[in-house]
């Protein structure tokens, strides 16, 4: 397990092959058909049973503040996650309420309208644009008669068929099977009543009450199973911090790519590295964080990290299960936050990703804003855009333009050295002379007899290895 987590989350050479395309098809033939990995599960047919059945779908969403283009967009925003998903998305309604109702969710006005979409349309799925509770899935179900799913089991399933590293499956895997264990039962009463009595088909005639048993070992083997996938996920995340030990002892600065997901985040990484990471029109395209060496103009070296995107209510078992990989922004010396300059509201997408940031402990971290795609933003939304984020670089990933902007200002934003000195290190070692070029700033060279005498501008760290070999510091 180890080694296949070694080769997918952390491929540190600049010019390794692009495996993009291939994991596009791979994932595009694994579609609706990876996901949960209940095999050791084998009883919870309801979830799985869910899950590959979201095909024809009707949206429906509460507007309870804001104006009617924020309910838009967040409706429009379901939709995307419902085609990634790889439903297709038939009708979307909207209700205006004070709040959402306590029993259906949407009022029953609003359901009998959704059951003629439903009938009319010939749908099978309700999505519900928020996190319904256990009772309000059931009640609305009943009323629909059709699957009713909420944002998060969405967000989590699209999750689950992105997951490629093992460290992002078990994330994945523990924050679904947190979300499905309070909704067993609903469940369990849904899918029999669909299915012609799956859920209940284990219960002994007549004696046992129906699926109860069934309820109970479903219940406990979930546990079990959290509690293994918690164990392994400590032992992973023990291996990445080894890692970002000896990373950190080498004082490499990191960037991480940060924000909004379909901002352009992964497209900005290949940009600036030439890297091969998988682009795609899909929301949450990525999910295991990559790590790209980069150099600045004077030739010290920085790490440039893509991260998995956030979305506004990124379920919360996954902001829980992700914890370890998103620590990893906020253990970094910069975040570039990546805005999406041709979305209707880029600021509400920024707010959302601060509230991430926040949540994992990274709103200390110095901050360089990027609005992107600037090739597709007229002129008067550009005036906007400058005048919202008047310190951004404005970017363009696909045409290239202002990305030799944006290298300049993350080399004046990343720590510098500040110790200026001048050693004379033995021609015997030459690996000193290598780690001064590709960490500290080589500001003169010159060869004498005994030795390189070389002044460079390093960091502290650096200065330390130096010691033996100091002439003069300033
Ligand atoms: N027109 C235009 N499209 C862009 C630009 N940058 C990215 N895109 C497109 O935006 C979509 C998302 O790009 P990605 O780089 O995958 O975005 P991401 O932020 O990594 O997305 P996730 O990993 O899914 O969160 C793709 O279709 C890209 O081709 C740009 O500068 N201009
Ligand atoms: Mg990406």
């Amino acid at each position: 397990m180890h080694e296949q987590y070694e080769n997918t989350r952390e491929d540190l050479t600049s010019d390794a092959p692009s495996t993009g395309e291939l994991d596009l098809e791979a994932r595009q033939a694994l579609r609706r058909v990876s996901g949960l990995a209940l095999t050791e599960l084998e009883d919870v047919t309801d979830a799985e049973y869910r899950r590959l059945r979201l095909e024809r779908v009707v949206l429906v969403g509460v507007w309870t503040e804001g104006t009617i283009e924020d309910a838009e967009n967040s409706l429009d925003e379901l939709a995307q996650l419902a085609e990634t998903a790889g439903s297709e998305v038939v009708d979307g309604l909207i209700q205006r309420r004070s709040k959402p109702d306590a029993g259906t969710f949407i009022g029953s006005g609003k359901v009998k309208e959704l059951k003629d979409a439903i009938e009319a349309l010939g749908a099978d799925t309700v999505i519900a644009d928020g996190e319904l509770t256990p009772g309000q899935l059931i009640a609305l179900e009943k009323a629909v008669n059709v699957k009713v799913i909420d944002r998060t089991a969405l967000i989590l399933d699209i999750f689950a068929q992105h997951a490629k590293s093992a460290e992002g499956k078990a994330q994945v895997e523990l924050a679904q099977l947190q979300y499905l264990l309070p909704r067993l039962r609903g469940w369990g009463e849904a899918m029999s009543r669909q299915a012609g009595g799956r859920a209940g088909s284990n219960g002994g005639v007549g004696l046992r009450g129906p699926g109860e048993t069934k309820l109970e070992t479903d219940r406990r083997r979930i546990r079990a199973k959290v509690a293994k996938l918690r164990r392994e996920l400590a032992k992973l995340t023990v291996t990445r911090e080894t890692k970002r030990d000896s990373r950190t002892r080498n004082r490499v600065p990191g960037v991480a790519i940060a924000g909004y997901t379909n901002a352009g985040k992964s497209s900005l990484l290949n940009a600036l590295t030439g890297a091969g990471i998988l682009v795609q029109d899909a929301l949450f395209a990525t999910l295991d964080t990559s790590t790209r060496r980069s150099r600045t103009s004077e030739g010290r070296e920085y790490t440039v990290t893509d991260t998995v995107g956030f979305v506004r209510h990124l379920p919360h078992q996954l902001v829980e299960a992700f914890r370890s990989t998103l620590e990893e922004v906020a253990e970094s010396d910069l975040i570039v936050h990546v805005i999406d300059g041709s979305h209707p509201d880029p600021l509400g997408q920024a707010e959302a990703v601060r509230e991430v940031l926040a949540e994992v402990g990274a709103e200390e971290i110095p901050e360089l804003v990027v609005v992107n795609k600037l090739d597709l933003v007229d002129p008067d939304t550009l005036l906007q855009l400058r005048s919202d984020w008047p310190d951004a670089v404005f970017v363009s990933a696909h045409t290239g333009e202002g990305i030799d902007k944006l290298r300049d200002a993350i080399e004046g934003a990343l720590p510098q050295p500040d110790t200026t000195l001048t050693v004379c290190i033995p021609y015997v070692r030459g690996d000193l002379v290598s780690r001064l070029r590709s960490r500290g700033e080589v500001l003169t060279t010159e060869h004498r007899g005994d030795g390189t005498v070389i002044t460079a501008r390093v960091d502290d760290a650096l200065a330390g290895e130096l010691r033996a070999f100091v002439l003069e510091k300033d």
